[in-house]
């Protein structure tokens, strides 16, 4: 495969002598939907850290062919800071403060269209969720990186949710790069599955990666694949 918007080679990282991520190799094709799961401390975000420029101090060979727009967990977020919707997704402008006029537009595009003036402290963990998606785009980026978007969201704000980015990923034509803890929403909703517990345990196409692989990897898996069948059970059909 030639097309890459990331290549990673050879990628190894110690923190005190201690391997967080150990010989990481790997390519993502333009318009990909990556789900990155591993179990707690399997070292996600480090890579996500190392991807965004945040890590530099590692060896081995990155290449991003792109802009990228990050969204870090909600809970990350301080709900006290008195600011509204507008002036929230206005920090994503950062260096193209000429994509001011594009923020309406935006809200429009992630469901909080009018809602301009809303407190960001007075919004729901869905609706602050859809808002850091609007301070990512408003950037325009070619790859969107999400860790656990589902954190804090309710089951239908988490469907609502992954239904949006992948409308956003289709118009737009971006690669979404995303970490999550939801494996049956991961095996739902991705294109490709990326195993990772400081090696890369597995990487390829969802229909070709066997739950059971990732077995080894996550001592409560069943409760979770349960948890998908429930909710294509119960909730496929509600919009
Ligand atoms: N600044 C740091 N100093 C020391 N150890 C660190 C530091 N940052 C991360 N680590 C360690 O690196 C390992 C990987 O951490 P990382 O946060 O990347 O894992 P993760 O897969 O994202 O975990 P989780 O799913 O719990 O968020 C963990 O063992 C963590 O304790």
């Amino acid at each position: 495969m030639n097309n890459y918007i990331i290549l990673v080679e050879n990628l190894n990282y110690k923190i005190n002598g201690t391997e967080i991520l150990k010989n990481i190799n790997f390519k993502i094709p333009e318009g990909d939907f990556v789900g990155i799961v591993g179990p707690n401390g399997a070292g996600k975000s480090t890579l996500v850290k190392i991807l965004i420029g945040q890590i530099t101090n590692y060896e081995g060979k990155v290449i991003v062919n792109g802009k990228i727009g990050y969204l870090p967990q909600t809970q990350t977020i301080n709900r006290e800071v008195p600011i509204n919707a507008f002036q929230f997704v206005l920090m994503g402008t950062y260096k193209n403060i000429k994509n001011i006029e594009k923020i309406p537009e935006i809200l429009d595009e992630i469901g909080l269209s009018g809602k301009e003036n809303r407190l960001v402290g007075n919004m729901s963990g869905g609706e602050l969720q859809r808002l850091s998606l609007a301070r990512a785009l408003i950037s325009e980026p070619d790859i969107l990186i999400l860790d656990e978007p589902e954190a804090g969201i309710d089951q239908m704000g988490k469907a609502k949710f992954y239904e949006l980015l992948e409308k956003i990923r289709s118009e737009r034509k971006i690669t979404i790069i995303m970490i999550s803890h939801d494996i049956g929403m991961v095996f739902e909703k991705c294109k490709t599955i990326m195993c990772l517990n400081k090696t890369l345990h597995c990487h390829g196409p969802t229909k070709e990666i066997k739950p059971e692989e990732l077995k080894v990897l996550f001592p409560d898996f069943d409760l979770w694949i349960r948890g998908k069948y429930h909710y294509e059970k119960e909730h496929k059909n509600v919009q």
